[in-house]
């Protein structure tokens, strides 16, 4: 049962089923965190691999970078694939001086610049939350662990560059924690598909403090981001 994005058979998903951007990063993943994990998709180079992670079938698919093109993927995978549990695991620019490189991110909810919750609300705004039971199983683990996380509001935008100075300060002056691309239209799919969702995020860039990881700390940082997320799913 293909999508005209996805030639995978019916059953090629796991139920979980982690979302980075970069399907670079999703190869990455299945390389080094799954057991068994075989390549279920490639059109478009948008790579998808399911596997194992300590004996429990897992998933991982890139989304390409901003809402369309992660709401296109994350519904292909919920609609037709049976996808029930969708993790984002991506980088960030903490737009909080508090918050250093590699630091973690857990989007409890996000704002948005973006049309693309609106035009399915018929103009309304829609509250884009993760599902709070898989955000407390995440809690709960690096509670558990003792793994510090930063917990809170981001702005998924359309915008990557050029977002004025002025948006920036509204967005601190509420308390933001970070600016990525997908997690406001993630949520908003998941919940019409009655999944579960989250974004666990890097922060790669800091805009207040104009500091960005080099590509190996890249690596390395969204290793223990990843790591914390699949021992999260497991627990
Ligand atoms: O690292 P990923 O998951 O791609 O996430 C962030 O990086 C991309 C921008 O460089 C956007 O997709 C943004 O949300
Ligand atoms: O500044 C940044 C860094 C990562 N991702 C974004 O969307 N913005």
């Amino acid at each position: 049962m293909a999508t005209p994005h996805i030639n995978a058979p019916k059953d090629a998903f796991a139920a979980t089923c982690l979302l980075p951007g970069d399907p670079l990063r999703a190869k990455f993943i299945a390389e080094n965190f799954f057991d068994d994990a075989v390549c279920v998709n490639d059109v478009r180079n948008m790579l998808g691999y399911t596997g194992s992670y300590k004996g429990q079938p897992m998933s991982v698919m890139g989304t390409g970078m901003g809402m369309p093109s992660c709401v296109l993927y994350s519904t292909e995978l919920m609609e037709h694939y049976g996808v029930q549990r969708l993790v984002r695991v991506g980088s960030c620019g903490a737009i909080q001086a508090a918050l250093k490189l590699k630091d973690i991110v857990l989007a409890h909810s996000a704002s948005t610049d973006s049309s693309m919750n609106r035009l399915r609300f018929a103009g309304m705004d829609y509250s884009a939350a993760a599902s709070p039971r898989l955000l407390q199983k995440v809690l709960n683990h690096v509670d558990d662990k003792k793994i510090p996380v930063a917990v809170g509001q981001v702005f998924s935008t359309d915008n990557f560059y050029g977002a004025p100075d002025h948006q920036l300060a509204l967005l601190q002056e509420v308390g933001i924690l970070a600016v990525e691309m997908e997690a406001a239209g993630l949520y908003a799919a998941a919940a019409r598909f009655k999944a579960q969702a989250l974004t666990v995020l890097t922060v790669s860039d800091n805009l207040v403090t104009n500091t960005q990881l080099d590509s190996k700390e890249r690596e390395a940082g969204f290793s223990m981001m990843i790591e914390l997320t699949l021992n999260a799913l497991v627990s």
